[in-house]
């Protein structure tokens, strides 16, 4: 239906999209939402990552600054301090592709020279210049939805139609990017989870998240243990939103997304297994 790129080419990691990949968060941040100071030591980040990768992971996401909401912003040599060993050791030790969640250019260049593979940019490529680094690392760019900034962005989210708006923003995002010398091939859209949205917004993108694959790029999804899912389940401590961050997840895969962005990488992967079973099942002949 849609020419989407069945794998994503990672600094010479293949990913294949052949089915929904895991994505295992590493936030080596002290202040991340919900596992901030857990892994602030590169020991702890890379013994993480491996933990995760033997859970099952696809690939790692690496971030060096919170964006939760009311988050603080990070200098930039903060920022490479904390990430750079980290992705370095994780390069040498594991062989699954490595993400950078970072929206400074700087910090994707030394990144990339480090050993990430793909950058994720919670700003899609909106900062001076990350269009120019995405075009020169030639690496797979994740292109987030935002409405607003982290500090503020949950203060009053308002939209006329979030499925539209997000949809027009990504559409003239990927056109910025292409038109800057990104490949669309290294495109991922994300439709920002938690970003400047309600739990009603985001409860509405997961809905009619199928309806951004006309985009024609690979999907990612990262609802894993946010705000939204402890409004719907009543379950105050992020750690305690696995059952309800797997069902958001799943329901994600199930319309379209090929990326989920998750802290729980086992019960995500045991779900996955489960749906796979399930998706295998020849549908009846109609005679
Ligand atoms: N592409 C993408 N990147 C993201 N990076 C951070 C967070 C926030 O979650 P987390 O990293 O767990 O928390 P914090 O930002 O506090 O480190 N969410 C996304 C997301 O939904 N999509």
């Amino acid at each position: 239906m849609f020419d989407i790129s069945p794998q994503l080419d990672c600094g010479g990691r293949v990913l294949r999209l052949d089915r929904p990949r895991v994505m295992g968060i590493v936030n080596v941040t002290p202040d991340s939402f919900s596992d901030g100071g857990a892994h602030d030591t590169v020991e702890a980040a890379v013994a993480h990552g491996l933990q995760l990768v033997a859970e099952g992971a696809d690939l790692l996401d690496i971030g060096g600054e919170s964006t939760r909401p009311g988050s603080a912003p990070v200098p930039v040599e903060e920022e490479l301090r904390r990430v750079i060993p980290v992705i370095e050791r994780l390069a040498a030790e594991t062989a699954v592709p490595i993400s950078i969640d970072t929206f400074k250019p700087a910090v994707m260049r030394a990144a990339v020279a480090a050993g990430a593979g793909m950058i994720n940019d919670i700003h899609a490529l909106r900062q001076p210049g990350a269009l120019d680094a995405a075009a020169d690392l030639g690496v797979p760019v994740v292109l987030m939805h935002m409405q607003g900034e982290p500090g503020s962005m949950q203060d009053t989210p308002h939209y006329h139609d979030v499925v539209a708006e997000v949809h027009r923003f990504l559409t003239e995002r990927m056109f910025q990017a292409e038109m800057a010398g990104v490949a669309k091939k290294h495109l991922v859209i994300d439709l920002g989870f938690g970003f400047g949205k309600t739990t009603e917004h985001n409860m509405t993108l997961l809905a009619r998240s199928a309806r951004f694959l006309d985009l024609g790029v690979p999907m990612l999804a990262g609802l894993s243990r946010k705000r939204s899912i402890g409004e719907l389940t009543g379950r105050e401590q992020p750690r305690d939103r696995v059952a309800g961050s797997v069902a958001a997840h799943l329901i994600a895969a199930q319309r379209g997304a090929m990326l989920l962005r998750v802290h729980d990488v086992a019960a995500t992967v045991d779900a996955l297994k489960v749906w796979a079973a399930v998706d295998a099942v020849p549908m009846p002949r109609v005679d």
